[in-house]
């Protein structure tokens, strides 16, 4: 319950306009048919462009049943709704290059030629899908020729592998290098900038996977090192949405390939033991660049019980018993601490943001969470789980807009007015105190034990009390507390003891009985 206390207005809407001013996406639209087994067309060209940090858009073609087998239906998109599709996307959205997949009718090739006279982009990729990956035939002949003579003249770059270079420049088989290049130059006819033959299946076996580039004048050779994978599908539409991907961040389409190859041959290398299907003709793992998100992000969201025994750390403490604020850490974590600050009030920035590094490692570890005190921007520099701010520190309101909604914010209150405000502000806790007086924080108003359970008694937030608190009086602090009172915060308890693991067990070792009735 307390995790939804952030009020709703707390959103995208307060974000300052500048943000979205300056965070334009560069943006291919996929006109392509929908795969349902995930591996190849759309979903691919999505998945691909996601990957590359490019915006996406989607005009489906036709809606395929596939699997890892191959395809077992094709309904091909009703003419009005796809040309809807093309002109809701490019009337508004301001689209840099368009990439073209399965093109399954004339009709479908007429229309988008036509929307690309109405709206005309930066650039055109066009991925001539005629034949899938296992074999299944997608388009007819027909289709083939009316896509040399009303798109291809519009296009950027074509990229054909051997079978499609064949149909395309009329062939009968493309298998050697010299193939490759008579088809190119055929292909090139037909009016595109640049014609792509991809020679992944050249009979040659030191030839295979060399990719040739024809500009009309010059063939540049693009290597690359064979992956022994059945995981294949989709590396023909994901490689053309690459190529459709960086020309829309304005690279020039010699770089575009090799980028877009080097992406692929790294997609092939994680995706070699990735088991999806039973067929032979599995997908790429597109994303394997990118740290899962759940092991990245917190294991849960916070929770009131995280508050038990909170350790705030002092380094001027953990110096003088010569250990390091990790190492610490690591041991009061050992000894039942369920969550961690870092309170550093002297320390440069440089130094705060490297133990706050070397602390998130330890914390990782055992899933407990770690705020920084006082400091948003080492927080949100280290990956922190959130931040402790005092009544002079950033508002919470600002912190929790540019945190996001899934860190901890924790506020020091020692009013009923401030806890009141935290609440309203976005913050999933408060630490109130100083319950007792401390020696740790110069000039602290002591609030007692009547002005902590005060607090309690109003506090829509979960609440932890701070201030003195050690293994003799913890006891005094929980026997009666209030349902929101979930915890003590200490400092010299954990931190000025010569073994903190002990010191810590032994305190746990206090509260736990408050805990469990
Ligand atoms: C859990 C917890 N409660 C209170 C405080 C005190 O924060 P603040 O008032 O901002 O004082 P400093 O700690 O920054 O000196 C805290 N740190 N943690
Ligand atoms: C950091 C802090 N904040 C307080 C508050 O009252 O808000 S008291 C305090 C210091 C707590 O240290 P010790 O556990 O060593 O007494
Ligand atoms: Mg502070």
């Amino acid at each position: 319950m307390y995790s939804l206390a952030v009020p709703a207005n707390i959103g995208l809407s307060l974000l300052p306009a500048a943000v979205s001013e300056s965070c334009r996406k560069p943006h291919v639209l996929s006109v392509s048919g929908s795969d349902s087994g995930g591996g190849a067309g759309m979903q691919a060209d999505i998945k691909a462009c996601g990957a590359l940090g490019v915006y996406c858009s989607a005009a489906i073609t036709a809606i395929t049943a596939q699997n890892t087998t191959g395809v077992q239906g094709i309904q091909v998109t009703p003419e009005n709704i796809f040309a809807m599709q093309l002109q809701s996307v490019l009337s508004d959205m301001e689209v840099d290059v368009v990439k073209t997949g399965m093109l399954p009718t004339v009709q479908i090739i007429d229309i988008l030629r036509s929307q690309l006279e109405s709206y005309p982009v930066k650039g055109l990729v066009v991925d001539p899908v005629l034949i899938a990956s296992s074999g299944d035939c997608l388009t007819s002949h027909e289709v083939a020729d009316m896509l040399c003579k009303r798109l291809l003249p519009l296009a950027d770059i074509v990229t054909p592998n051997l079978t499609e270079a064949a149909v395309l420049s009329g062939k009968s088989r493309v298998c050697t290098l010299l193939d490759m290049q008579e088809a190119a130059k055929i292909i090139k006819d037909f009016g595109p900038r640049y014609v792509l033959v991809k020679g992944g299946h050249l009979q040659d076996i030191s030839e295979a996977n060399v990719d040739l580039l024809y500009d009309g004048e010059t063939f540049y050779d693009f290597h690359g090192t064979r992956v022994e994978t059945l995981n294949t599908h989709g590396t023909g539409c994901t490689l053309a949405s690459c190529i459709a991907a960086e020309m829309a961040k304005g690279v020039q389409i010699p770089e575009a390939v090799k980028a877009a190859k080097g992406y692929i041959q790294a997609a092939l290398e994680h995706s070699k033991n990735m088991k999806i299907g039973k067929g032979p003709h599995g997908p790429l793992n597109h994303f394997f660049a990118f740290p899962e998100y759940s092991k990245i992000r917190r294991h849960h969201l916070f929770k009131a019980s995280d508050l038990r025994l909170y350790a705030v750390t002092d380094s001027g403490m953990n110096k003088r018993w010569q250990r390091s604020t990790a190492e610490a850490v690591r041991s009061a974590i050992e000894g039942g601490a369920t969550i961690v600050q870092l309170r550093e009030k002297e320390a440069e920035s440089s130094d705060f943001f490297k133990e706050a590094v070397a602390c998130i490692e330890v914390a990782r570890k055992s899933g407990v969470p770690l705020v920084i005190n006082d400091r948003l921007d080492i927080a949100m520099a280290c990956g922190a789980d959130g931040v402790h701010l005092g009544q002079s520190d950033l508002p919470v309101r600002e912190a929790r807009m540019l945190l996001g909604l899934d860190k901890i914010i924790g506020v020091s209150c020692k009013t009923v007015e401030q806890v009141q405000k935290a609440y309203e502000d976005g913050a999933n806790y408060v630490g109130c105190g100083g319950v007792y007086p401390t020696n740790t924080k110069r000039n602290n108003r002591t609030i007692g034990l009547e002005g902590l359970y005060a607090i309690c008694s109003a506090s829509p937030l979960p609440v932890v009390a701070i201030g003195g608190i050690n293994e003799f009086n913890a006891e005094e602090v929980l026997r009666d507390r209030p349902s929101t009172l979930h915890g003590i915060a200490v400092v010299s308890a954990l931190f000025d003891k010569p073994v903190v693991c002990k010191a810590t067990q032994v305190l746990a070792g206090k509260i736990s009985e408050f805990f469990h009735r």
